[in-house]
């Protein structure tokens, strides 16, 4: 008999992550607060957010969350950041004590500055607390639904736990790496979210791939920055879930950050962006917890500053354009200008 899982949360990343592990031989059950969500996959096998995909049938979702983790070797929590620690709550309540953990989800938690494993690590059991990895990388939904060829990260201080979820996940359309800095791969994924905010801002005034190669380049920097401040290495930032989701995430057609940015750089106002929005924009909520996180620390953050001031204080984005650009003159790479004292 084939081991069950349970995704929690019907989104379109959530489903397709049930759609990899079904292919891979699992029986995947989807946890999902809205009957409606549930219908359309059980009966119609689609998801709306992911048109033009028929689902497989053995697919199946509930709004019961103990049914959904009943008898599953793993869940994967992929509900958007500000449902993580509720749906912890919940589920420190149905896990049974030998259940994997993977965290999906990209972001930080308002207030708290919290990750998303370390909220789930707050909310169960203590015996979980080794047991959640970090699923991350730049995969879109859109694409892995489709089967298109995407690398990710299972990331977890402990190799085996890592190594665990590569083996669920991995097959000849999903690569799956390793990484033992937990820290730093959930720290590219939530922040590249706002500097893409800033290349749909860019694209939105009409700028074009020089102010992306910038936002890019420069945007990398001051994540890089912040991780290694809060105790991430270096190193996670060249990869994947660092230099590479910022470069979906900056560029692609499907990103939900990068479109939420653009229709502000074209004259939106933040509230008339995220009416418009169907999905998680993610980067909206990780400004505002990151503007917060680098002041306390006192690290320099140009383009997350910028896009916090242009969603929160109604600054002009043409003012953030020129305020960046005329900053004072600096070293390009500030390690070296450190160690030449240049
Ligand atoms: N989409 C993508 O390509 C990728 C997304 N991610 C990350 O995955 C996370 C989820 O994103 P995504 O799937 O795109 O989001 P979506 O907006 O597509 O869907 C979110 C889903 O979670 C459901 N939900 C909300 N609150 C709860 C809750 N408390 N319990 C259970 N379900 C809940 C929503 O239900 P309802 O609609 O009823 O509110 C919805 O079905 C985000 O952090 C995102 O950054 C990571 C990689 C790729
Ligand atoms: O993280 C993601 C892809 O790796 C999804 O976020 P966006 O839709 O904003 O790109």
């Amino acid at each position: 008999m084939s081991k069950k899982v349970a995704v929690i949360g019907g989104g379109s990343w959530g489903t397709a992550l049930a759609q990899v592990l079904h292919n891979n031989n699992y029986q995947v059950q989807i946890y999902d607060l809205s009957q409606e969500k549930v219908d359309e996959i059980n009966q119609d096998h689609i998801n709306s957010y992911l048109p033009d995909v028929k689902l497989p049938e053995q697919l199946k979702a509930t709004t019961d969350l103990k049914e959904a983790v009943n008898g599953a070797e793993a869940v994967v929590v992929v509900v958007p950041s500000h449902a993580v620690r509720k749906a912890a709550k919940d589920l420190a309540e149905v896990l049974e004590t030998d259940t994997l953990v993977v965290s999906a989800t990209k972001g930080l938690e308002e207030n708290t500055y919290l990750r998303m494993s370390e909220v789930l690590a707050q909310e169960l059991p203590a015996e979980f607390e080794d047991k959640i990895t970090v699923l991350s990388g730049p995969s879109h939904a859109e694409e892995v639904i489709k089967n298109h060829p995407t690398t990710v990260v299972a990331a977890n201080e402990d190799k085996k736990m890592a190594q665990q979820v590569q083996d669920m996940f991995m097959n000849d359309q999903l690569r799956v790496y390793t990484n033992p800095d937990a820290v730093g791969v959930e720290l590219g994924a939530a922040v590249k979210n706002i500097i893409a905010i800033g290349a749909g801002i860019a694209s939105g005034l009409g700028y074009g791939d020089n102010a992306l190669a910038a936002l890019v380049t420069r945007g990398i920097t001051e994540i890089k920055r912040l991780g290694v401040e809060l105790g991430a290495k270096s190193m996670t930032f060249a990869g994947l879930t660092g230099l590479g989701d910022l470069i979906v995430t900056c560029t692609s057609q499907h990103s939900r950050n990068r479109r939420l940015g653009y229709k502000i750089g074209a004259g939106k106002s933040l509230e008339e962006a995220l009416d418009e929005m169907k999905m998680v924009a993610e980067g909206v909520k990780t400004a505002k917890a990151v503007y917060e996180v680098a002041e306390k620390h006192g690290i320099d953050m140009p383009i997350s500053n910028q896009v916090y001031n242009i969603l929160f204080n109604d600054k002009d984005p043409r003012q953030s354009v020129n305020d960046l650009m005329m900053r004072g003159k600096k070293h390009e790479i500030e390690e070296v200008a450190k160690e030449q004292s240049w």
